[in-house]
């Protein structure tokens, strides 16, 4: 019966994954990123289906006004699911006579009140579980050391980088370190859409003076998604305060956002300024090796809590080569077939997962075309058009054809007789042979692996 709910929790968690996504087209941005983004599925039982929310009056609200949205697009989805319940996680937080102790169980940032201005960290979210490569080495590093205390130096730090590369995981990793190293420091993580809804909440109900002293008396502030202030002014102007008075008390500061300070539009220039007086570090869109070393971590994880489930050999690296949109696709994608591997017994075979995966993969399938894999490819060679499609032998050639051929076969869905005759109806064997020749390449030939990676980016762009 466990087993069967564990199941259903999983199946569910995963639905939820994609009616987010419907929800996010249907309710628009805004009321996605109020809402329903903060919404965090928990459990699937008997038919009831549990959220968790970060305050009671985030839960009645999404009750009563996407209740029934919700609960359709789950149903349409293929849920088992009849009810849904918005419930706050049972936090010990500090009883004021404990005001300077941590609370039990410290999923929610500790504040001085009730009315805490912090939203939950995920426990998931350390800096164990993240697995660090090339793209986000420094990032990681930068972080770690962010956490580790000591003199403040990079004030503020700021990570950015695409949807979904872990920026907030890192975020709640820091605190969390931050946290468990010195229960006694006030951390509070929110996002910048959280903070404007607290100083509009603080304006209409006059305790702007509350607010203040709120953030102010703060020893780490983590603002995540801060592009969220862009073109509003007041919360702006509130935000660049605040973070005056803090670093004028030389306390740390974390900030997030979609990409650099610099190129943030409608940020006021002192913010952009301020925001940059730190250190400014990306992640970069992950790698191959990333993304495997990522499913390779959270299958370890998985078969830890199912040692019966089997996902055959050449699954996850299929996976990782497939799917390059964000971590959080490839952990959905991953969840899903442990899933499925538990209902149908078997172990998952290449073959079941592209048959279980079929949406996932046909989304993430990018829209690159062999076309413009070869201009590309020509353009940074620099050679022409005409003899990546010719007959020229010569290496100077040969070579970039073989990595246009290899690139059309990592970048899209063509099959290989496909990419043949679009490479001047050359054979489907020619075609395995550059691409396999790439591939043994690749690994002794850093200068061509950086190349390759760079067209990659660029045409992934
Ligand atoms: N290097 C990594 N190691 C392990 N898990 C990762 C890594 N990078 C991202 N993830 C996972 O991917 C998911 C998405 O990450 P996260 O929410 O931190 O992304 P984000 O950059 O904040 O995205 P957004 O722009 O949507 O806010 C999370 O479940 C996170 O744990």
């Amino acid at each position: 019966m466990a087993a069967q709910k564990r199941i259903e929790t999983i199946m569910t968690s995963e639905t939820w994954g994609r009616v987010r996504d419907v929800l996010r087209e249907e309710v628009g941005q805004n009321n996605y990123r109020n809402w329903i983004e903060p919404l965090e599925f928990a459990e699937l039982e008997d038919g009831v289906a549990t959220f968790l929310v970060p305050t009671g009056f985030i839960g009645n609200w999404v009750e009563r006004n996407f209740g029934d949205k919700i609960l359709r697009h789950m149903l349409d989805a293929g849920a088992r699911v009849s009810r849904l319940v918005f419930t706050v996680p049972n936090v010990a937080r500090p009883k004021p006579a404990e005001a300077g102790s941590p609370p039990a169980n410290a999923t929610h940032v500790r504040a001085e009140k009730d009315d805490l201005p912090g939203a939950p960290l995920d426990p998931r979210f350390t800096f164990d579980s993240f697995v660090v490569g090339k793209p986000n080495q420094l990032a990681h590093a930068a972080a770690r050391r962010v956490a580790e205390g000591g003199p403040v130096t990079f004030n503020p730090l700021f990570l950015y980088g695409g949807v979904g590369l872990g920026k907030t995981h890192l975020m709640h990793a820091i605190a969390h370190e931050i946290q468990a190293r010195d229960p006694s420091l006030r951390v509070v993580y929110l996002s910048a859409e959280q903070f404007m809804y607290r100083f509009v909440q603080a304006l209409r109900e006059k305790q702007m003076m509350d607010f203040k002293h709120m953030f102010r008396s703060v020893d780490v502030l983590m603002v995540d998604d801060v592009q969220f202030i862009a073109g509003k002014d007041s919360t702006q102007e509130e935000f660049f305060h605040t973070f005056n008075a803090l670093v004028d008390q030389n306390k740390q500061i974390i900030i997030s956002g979609d990409r650099a300070p610099g190129e943030m539009k409608d940020v006021e220039d002192r913010i952009k300024s301020r925001l940059q007086s730190g250190l400014v570090v990306d992640l970069h869109p992950t790698d191959y090796e990333l993304r495997l070393g990522i499913l390779q971590t959270k299958a370890a994880r998985y078969r830890e809590q199912y040692p019966d489930l089997h996902i055959a050999e050449g699954v996850l690296e299929f996976l990782a080569h497939r799917i390059s949109t964000n971590v959080r696709v490839l952990e959905g994608a991953l969840m899903r077939l442990f899933a499925f591997a538990s209902l149908v017994g078997q172990e998952i075979t290449l073959e079941k997962a592209q048959d279980a995966l079929s949406d996932i993969l046909r989304a993430s399938d990018r829209k690159v075309t062999v076309e413009e894999i070869q201009r590309k490819v020509a353009e940074h060679f620099n050679i022409r058009m005409s003899d990546m499609i010719g007959p020229k032998r010569q290496r100077s050639i040969a070579r970039p054809r073989q990595m246009a051929m290899y690139l059309s076969k990592t970048l899209t869905t063509r099959s290989l007789p496909d990419i043949g005759r679009r490479f001047g109806g050359r054979d489907h064997t020619t075609v395995m042979h550059g691409v396999r020749r790439i591939e043994e390449l690749k690994q002794s030939d850093t200068q061509l692996a950086e190349d390759l990676e760079m067209l990659r980016r660029a045409l992934e762009a």
